[in-house]
């Protein structure tokens, strides 16, 4: 079955773009990486961390609020995981100064300084050592482009002078750089459920987001995730419907164990 086409959850194709040769380990190093998902079947030379560790990453994505950190927790207490929250601390606080408040405040004017930051910060959650055979991430560097860059672009909030900057950086990363994805796994959840959860987690900063823009946030990973009309998969997609209380949805996270963990026997 497909990828969202209903309830329960369903694991499609899509491909991914391991790196493969060289092992200096801790190192940002020059390797020939096969890319093939991304960029046909061309062989073309990226930089790869530790050699291109082969370790499984698992990237869970979702609009705010759907639960990620939560999902997160339980994998972080039940298994041989390293886990990887989305450094929020840091967007909060950049020595002394708070991007995330700015941008939400004023989008406009902050838009490109936070999500410069975020971009530099997620690269470096990439690229970072573990001693787990598994990685699993809250969010990634493409999400963070496709779809929190794009929503301030589409909107109108993002200068398309700053768009073009964070585009040529983007795309200079991910052409030069091996940031591998095995899998993504995508809570779907509806922006109603998302509102509702983030009015009760009261993060500070977040008070000022309406419902709209928690929607314009879901068409976006949905037309990436579900439909692939938008931008290039950098791997598998597994859908977990999340709008079910907490307890089912531990529930479905162990019921979908071996189908995330299936991505390390690669
Ligand atoms: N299944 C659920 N049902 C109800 N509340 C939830 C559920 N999962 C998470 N929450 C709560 O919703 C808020 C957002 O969850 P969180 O895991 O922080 O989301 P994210 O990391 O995706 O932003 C938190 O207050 C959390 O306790
Ligand atoms: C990746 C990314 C995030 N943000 C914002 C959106 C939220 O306010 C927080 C992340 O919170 P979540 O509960 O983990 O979803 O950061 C952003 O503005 N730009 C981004 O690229």
């Amino acid at each position: 079955r497909g990828a969202g086409t209903g309830t329960g959850s369903s694991l499609t194709a899509a491909g991914c773009n391991r790196a493969t040769e060289l092992c200096d380990g801790g190192r940002l190093i020059q390797s020939r990486a096969r890319s093939s998902w991304q960029r046909g079947n061309s062989t073309t030379v990226k930089l790869v961390q530790n050699g291109g560790d082969n370790k499984a990453v698992i990237c869970i994505e979702g609009n705010i609020a759907s639960g990620k950190t939560t999902c997160l927790e339980y994998f972080n207490k039940t298994g041989n995981i390293q886990v990887f929250t989305e450094p929020v601390h840091k967007w909060r606080n950049v020595r002394g100064h708070n991007p995330l408040a700015l941008m939400y405040q004023d989008p406009e004017r902050w838009g490109i300084t936070l999500q410069t930051y975020v971009q530099l910060t997620m690269l470096d959650r990439h690229l970072s050592s573990i001693s787990s055979p598994v990685r699993m991430m809250e969010r990634s560097i493409f999400s963070a482009k496709y779809i929190f860059v794009e929503n301030l672009f589409r909107s109108g909030k993002m200068p398309e002078v700053d768009y073009a900057v964070l585009s040529e950086w983007f795309d200079w990363i991910t052409t030069n750089i091996c940031i591998p994805v095995d899998l993504i796994v995508y809570l779907q959840t509806s922006p109603h459920t998302c509102h509702e959860r983030l009015k009760q987690r009261c993060r500070e900063e977040e008070k000022v987001i309406p419902l709209e823009y928690l929607v314009s946030i879901h068409q976006l990973y949905e037309d990436w995730l579900i439909k692939r009309t938008s931008f290039p998969l950098p791997a598998p997609v597994l859908v977990i419907p999340a709008d079910h209380d907490l307890q089912k949805m531990l529930h479905k996270y162990e019921e979908n164990r071996e189908k995330i963990l299936a991505a390390s026997y690669h």
